[in-house]
């Protein structure tokens, strides 16, 4: 049985207290926005005129629906896949194994949904059903969270995360306490990152988009545009769904309530803010105005993926032609950074692109309301925290290279401001 590995680890989000609210206001927070979308005001910043009652957020209806969801996705994940990829060197140097097949769970999804759909699936009724949706999505990540906890406890140590092993339970269960819970070939952590939530991310865009045309008479531009915006970024995801091997999160941090509950309830039911708020708030868009929107996506994506591209490929391969004649500084590891490039721009031009992608997605949804902005702003918030946590770890791992990177790459996210 593992034992907690003490307070080696510095606490993070405030400790325990910090990890306590968080699990109170994370849903809390997304049930504000899903009532905030569809009320008539739709203001961030004030309390719901009314609360739903139970009756409102338990369906049976939406439990079969979400656990059906869960198993097709599930499905889709064990079946062959055209590559399987090695992760990381783990404490024990063995390397976990990982299905690289995630596009081809978004095409098949993609077409059994227009299956269904020709025989009568009422795609149009899903924008109706998100409450419940989202309370049996939480429900799942705190019973989820529950079995990972308990799960870490026969888990050997070698298999426990940095963080997330304090031996407070309410931290612990928050943070994640294995790295990389798994049964078999199934990998928990890995599954969840990429599979039911990001995929129903663009299922429920896609459900208000017909909803849209149902009740208008056709989708507005406002409405292609946020649908296309983001099946580009989640399409992109699962495209390149190995280079998630080396993030953070499955490098790094245990597998709990905050992964659990991010994954599978936060991400489809806010991230799909805009497109729920254009459907109770129609919005309307110009050509010219469109156009210069698409712009701004599109440097944003530039951005974002030529910046993700070439860390990816020059770990994989640093004679690569594309990054050989880039600029490096050798580190102690036998690891080098860039300094030139994308990576000689700012320390996270990734984050960047990303940003200036998020504010390409509020835009549509016209100035009159802050709600549509709410991912820019929460998203501002996390990969500043984000940063500062990679930071950190980049300081640890490289000590005086990471210094003298920081010295001749100023700037961590946008260049002469931050
Ligand atoms: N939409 C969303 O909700 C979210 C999106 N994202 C996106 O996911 C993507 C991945 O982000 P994230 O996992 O945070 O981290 P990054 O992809 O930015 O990776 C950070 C790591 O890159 C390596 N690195 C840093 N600087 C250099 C350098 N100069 N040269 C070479 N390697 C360097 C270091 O690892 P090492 O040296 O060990 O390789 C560092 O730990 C990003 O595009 C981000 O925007 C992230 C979070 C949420
Ligand atoms: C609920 C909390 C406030 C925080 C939850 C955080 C999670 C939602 C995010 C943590 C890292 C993520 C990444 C992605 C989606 C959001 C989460 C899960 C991507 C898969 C998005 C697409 C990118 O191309 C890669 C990202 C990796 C990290």
């Amino acid at each position: 049985m593992a034992p907690p590995q003490g307070p080696r680890a510095p606490l993070e989000f405030g400790g325990p207290l910090g990890a306590a609210a968080l699990l109170l206001l994370l849903p809390a927070t997304m049930f504000h926005l899903l009532l905030a979308a569809r009320s008539g005001p739709a203001r961030l910043l004030s309390p719901p005129a009314s609360l739903p009652g139970l009756e409102a957020l338990w369906s049976p209806r939406a439990l079969l629906l979400w656990l059906a969801w869960l198993g097709l996705q599930a499905a889709l994940y064990l079946l062959p896949a055209r590559k399987v990829a090695e992760g990381q060197e783990l404490k024990d140097k063995s390397r976990l194994r990982y299905p690289i097949n995630g596009f081809q769970a978004l095409v098949l999804t993609a077409l059994l949904v227009g299956l269904g759909v020709s025989a009568g699936l009422p795609l149009a009724a899903l924008p109706e059903m998100l409450l419940p949706l989202a309370f049996v999505a939480t429900l799942t990540a705190f019973i989820f969270s529950l079995f990972l906890y308990m799960k870490a406890q026969v888990a050997p140590v070698s298999a426990l995360a940095p963080g997330g092993n304090s031996g407070n339970p309410i931290y612990d269960f928050f943070l994640g306490r294995e790295l990389n819970p798994r049964i078999c070939f199934f990998d928990f952590k890995y599954f969840c990152e990429l599979r039911p939530g990001l995929i129903g991310w663009v299922l429920i865009n896609l459900a208000l988009l017909v909803k849209e045309a149902e009740l208008r008479g056709s989708p507005s531009l406002a409405m292609w545009l946020v649908n296309g915006f983001q099946l580009l970024y989640v399409g992109d995801a699962l495209w390149h769904e190995e280079a998630i091997l080396t993030t953070m999160d499955i490098t790094h941090d245990g597998f709990g309530f905050m992964l659990a509950f991010g994954d599978i309830a936060w991400v489809p039911f806010t991230y799909s803010l805009q497109a729920q708020f254009l459907l109770r708030h129609p919005q309307p868009l110009g050509l010219p105005m469109a156009s210069a929107i698409c712009l701004i996506n599109a440097i944003g994506y530039y951005i974002f993926r030529g910046a993700n591209s070439q860390k990816n490929t020059f770990r994989k391969n640093p004679s690569d032609p594309r990054v050989a004649g880039l600029e490096t500084i050798s580190t102690a590891t036998g690891r080098k950074l860039l300094v030139s490039g994308w990576w000689g721009m700012v320390r996270h031009p990734n984050y960047l692109g990303d940003l200036i992608m998020a504010l390409a997605w509020s835009l549509p949804c016209g100035v009159s309301h802050l709600l549509p902005y709410f991912y820019l702003l929460y998203f501002t918030a996390l990969l500043v925290h984000r940063e500062a946590r990679d930071e950190r770890q980049c300081l640890q791992k490289y000590g005086l290279a990471w210094q003298e990177y920081c010295r001749r790459v100023p700037y961590r996210i946008m260049p002469y401001i931050y």
